[in-house]
């Protein structure tokens, strides 16, 4: 595997094993529980839904790999409140450092900001890390399929349950589609981006959404920049976005997305 997704996978084991020396994962289990403030993730997106409006996920992030820095003025806080104020419908934050400049602390900030459920955006590839999740505030988790195991996906969607939170499960072609529905979570991620090669096609959510079951709520993810794509989704009857770099690069990220979804 040598591509992007496997090195950061193996950047990820030494981050979790310098995080592990540094505080116990019984220790953070204990602060995990203590908090009672959930905020429902997938209900927030199901409750956008029925009012016939798109559930949007709006993404704070400073830099990919792909992109290198997207947003030079970058305080969580203020991206939050306006993402609040312009109607997202919950917040993804990247926590990981190596490749996306992220931090345990724009979690804390942004969800602070707001009323906002929240996905910890990350790469997971152990219970550690659903636990820091929850510890850190974040109310929904990310699993990617091509990072792990049918096994692990099945016992870490287990934890964050566990913990109260909520899963996305993250796919990008037919083979991994499969694996995600044996999942219980109904929110099914489809990335747009493949995470080895990193190119990105709209065309890859139409592609797999004939072979969704109907109790699932399918999430377009990656490469959303403009009202076009929007309604693209739209008239495919993709009702939840997964949107980063579009509002990233906007001076007022509320405002660009409000400005997105105008029409809808
Ligand atoms: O910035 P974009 O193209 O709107 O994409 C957002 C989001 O889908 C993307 O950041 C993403 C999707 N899956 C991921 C997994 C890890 C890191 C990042 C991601």
């Amino acid at each position: 595997m040598n591509d992007i997704l496997a090195k950061i996978l193996d950047t990820k084991k030494i981050e979790i094993s310098t995080a592990r020396q540094m505080r116990s994962e019984a220790d953070l289990l204990r602060e995990a529980k203590s908090r009672k403030d959930v905020r429902g993730f997938a209900r927030a997106i199901e409750e956008k839904i029925a009012q016939g409006k798109p559930g949007i996920i709006a993404e704070i992030k400073k830099a990919s790999p792909s992109r290198g820095v997207i947003r030079k003025h970058f305080v969580p806080s203020e991206i939050a409140a306006s993402y609040a104020a312009y109607g997202a419908t919950c917040l993804s934050v990247l926590t990981d450092i190596q490749f996306f400049q992220g931090s345990y602390d724009h979690l804390r900030q942004a969800r602070a900001a707001c009323s906002l459920p929240v996905l910890r955006k990350d790469f997971i590839i152990d219970p550690y890390q659903i636990i820091h999740a929850r510890a850190l505030g974040a109310d929904c988790v990310l699993l990617i399929v091509a990072a792990l195991s049918p096994h692990q996906l099945r016992e870490f969607e287990e934890i964050a349950i566990e913990l109260g939170m909520d899963v996305l499960v993250e796919i990008h072609d037919r083979a991994e589609l499969d694996v995600a529905l044996e999942l219980h979570t109904p929110l099914l991620g489809i990335n747009n981006r493949n995470l080895r090669s990193f190119e990105t096609s709209l065309q890859n959510t139409l592609d797999l959404l004939p072979a969704v079951p109907p109790h699932k709520r399918v999430i377009t993810e990656s490469g959303i920049l403009k009202a076009d794509d929007v309604a693209l989704m739209r008239q495919h009857k993709v009702d939840a976005f997964l949107i980063g770099e579009a509002f990233m690069r906007a001076k007022e990220p509320g405002v660009a997305l409000r400005d997105l979804f105008a029409a809808e």
